[in-house]
C-alpha cells in the first residue's frame, strides 16, 4: 500500500456461517461457508515508537492473546519463506461486535483482521498467497490451544460464498484445501437465530475428534456423509433446487446430532434448531453451537412466524446479510487459480 507510512491501518473481518458440510472441514471433508455481514471484528494498527509486542485492547478479554499469536506466526512465516520485514514498531488494538463463542467464529475474525493489517503495514500482501492465509490464522489459534478447522478462516479471508474441499491428498501436496468462490446470488434468503450462550468449540469437538483419531467406524463414515452434503449442496445451489437444499441443511444437523450426542450439543442449541423446524423451516448450526442458520422455504410469512416464536423463547433473530468478497487486485494476483 503506497502512501503515508505513519498512517493508521484498519481492517475488518466478518463473522462466518458454516452453511453445509461442517464440521467435516476438521476431518478432510468439504464445506460451503459464507462471510456474514451482520457482525464483524476490526483491528487497527498504528505505527508507534513502542516495542512491537506492546498491544492494547478495547474489547473483551481473549482478543489480545489472539493478536500476539498472529504476530508471532506471521513473523515466523516470513522468516521461513525469505520475506524480509522492515524494522518498525506498531501498536495493535481491536474491537468486535461478534457475539462471543456462538459458533460465528469471533476468534478468527480478530486474527484475520490483524493479519490483513500486518500484510499492509509490511507491504507484503503480494508475497503471501490468499490460499495460505487461512493456515496462518488457524496456526495462530492452534498456538493458543484453540481447537478449530479451516472453514472459518477461508470464509473470512475470501469473503462471499466459498465451496471448500479439504481432501487429504490436496492438503498434503499443497498445504491447503481447494477453495472455489461461488456466486452469492445463488443463496436463497436466510435467517440467523442465536442466543447469549457461549459454548466452547474446543470442548464440543474433543470427544468426536478422539473417536475419529482412534478409527471409530461410525464417526468416520458419518463424517464422510457430512462432507458429501457440501458436494450435493453445491449442485443444489447451482441448480437452484432449494427443496433439496433444505433437506441437506436438516440432514447436516441430524448427522451432527448422531455423532456428538445431545449432551455435547446442549439443550438450548438444540432448541434453536427445533424452534425453526416446528414452523417448517430448515435449520442447522452455523458452527459448533450458539447460532443457527435457517431457511424458510415458504418465505416472509414463515420468517415472521419464526421471529415471533424466537422472541417468545428469548432467542435473537435476524435476516442474514451475506458479505461479498473483498479481495483486491493484489490478493487476486497471488491466487493459483482464479
Ligand atoms: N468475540 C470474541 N472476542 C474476543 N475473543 C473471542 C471472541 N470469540 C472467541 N474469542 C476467543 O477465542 C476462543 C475460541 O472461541 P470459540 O469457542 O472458537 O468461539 P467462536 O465460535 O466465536 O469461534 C475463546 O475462548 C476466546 O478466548
Ligand atoms: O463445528 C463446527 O461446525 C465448526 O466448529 C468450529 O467453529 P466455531 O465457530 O468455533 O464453532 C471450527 O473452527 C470449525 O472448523 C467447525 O466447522
Ligand atoms: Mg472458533
Amino acid at each position: 500500500m503506497a502512501g503515508d507510512k505513519n498512517a493508521a491501518i484498519e481492517h475488518r473481518a466478518y463473522a462466518r456461517v458454516g452453511l453445509l458440510g461442517n464440521p467435516s472441514d476438521v476431518y478432510y471433508g468439504r464445506t460451503i461457508s459464507f462471510s456474514l455481514g451482520n457482525f464483524w471484528a476490526s483491528v487497527k494498527l498504528e505505527p508507534s515508537q513502542d516495542l512491537v509486542n506492546r498491544l492494547e485492547s478495547d474489547g473483551y478479554y481473549g482478543g489480545v492473546r489472539l493478536l500476539m499469536a498472529i504476530c508471532k506466526i506471521f513473523h515466523n512465516h516470513c522468516k521461513d519463506n525469505g520475506i524480509t520485514l522492515r524494522r518498525e514498531n506498531f501498536r495493535l488494538s481491536y474491537d468486535t461486535n461478534i457475539p462471543r463463542q456462538t459458533g460465528l467464529s469471533g476468534s478468527s475474525a480478530i486474527v484475520c483482521a490483524a493479519l490483513s493489517c500486518l500484510l499492509d503495514f509490511y507491504e507484503v500482501r503480494h508475497l503471501i498467497k490468499v490460499e495460505v492465509r487461512p493456515n496462518l490464522i488457524l496456526n495462530a489459534e492452534k498456538e493458543l490451544g484453540i481447537v478449530a478447522g479451516l472453514q472459518d478462516r477461508v470464509a473470512q479471508v475470501y469473503g462471499g460464498l466459498v465451496y471448500m474441499d479439504f481432501n487429504k491428498k490436496h492438503k498434503e501436496e499443497l498445504g491447503h484445501g481447494e477453495y472455489e468462490p461461488m456466486d452469492e446470488g445463488l443463496l436463497p434468503s436466510l435467517h440467523l437465530i442465536y442466543a447469549e450462550n457461549p459454548s466452547d468449540s474446543g470442548k464440543v469437538h474433543s470427544t468426536v475428534r478422539q473417536r475419529w483419531l482412534s478409527g471409530d467406524e461410525f464417526i468416520i463414515c458419518t463424517m464422510e456423509e457430512v462432507a458429501d452434503i457440501a458436494l450435493e449442496g453445491r449442485t443444489a445451489l447451482i441448480e437452484k433446487d432449494y427443496a433439496k437444499f433444505a433437506n441437506l441443511m436438516n440432514r447436516n444437523f441430524d448427522l451432527r446430532r448422531q455423532m456428538f450426542g445431545d449432551n455435547a450439543l446442549g439443550a438450548l442449541n438444540i432448541e434453536m434448531v427445533e424452534i425453526a423446524r416446528r414452523v417448517g423451516a430448515a435449520s442447522k448450526f452455523t458452527g459448533s453451537g450458539g447460532a443457527v442458520v435457517v431457511y424458510c422455504p415458504e418465505g416472509p410469512s414463515q420468517a415472521k412466524l419464526l421471529e415471533y416464536e424466537c422472541k417468545k423463547a428469548g432467542f435473537l433473530f435476524q435476516p442474514v446479510q451475506v458479505m461479498p468478497s473483498f479481495l483486491n487486485e493484489i490478493d487476486l494476483g497471488t491466487m493459483s487459480s482464479k
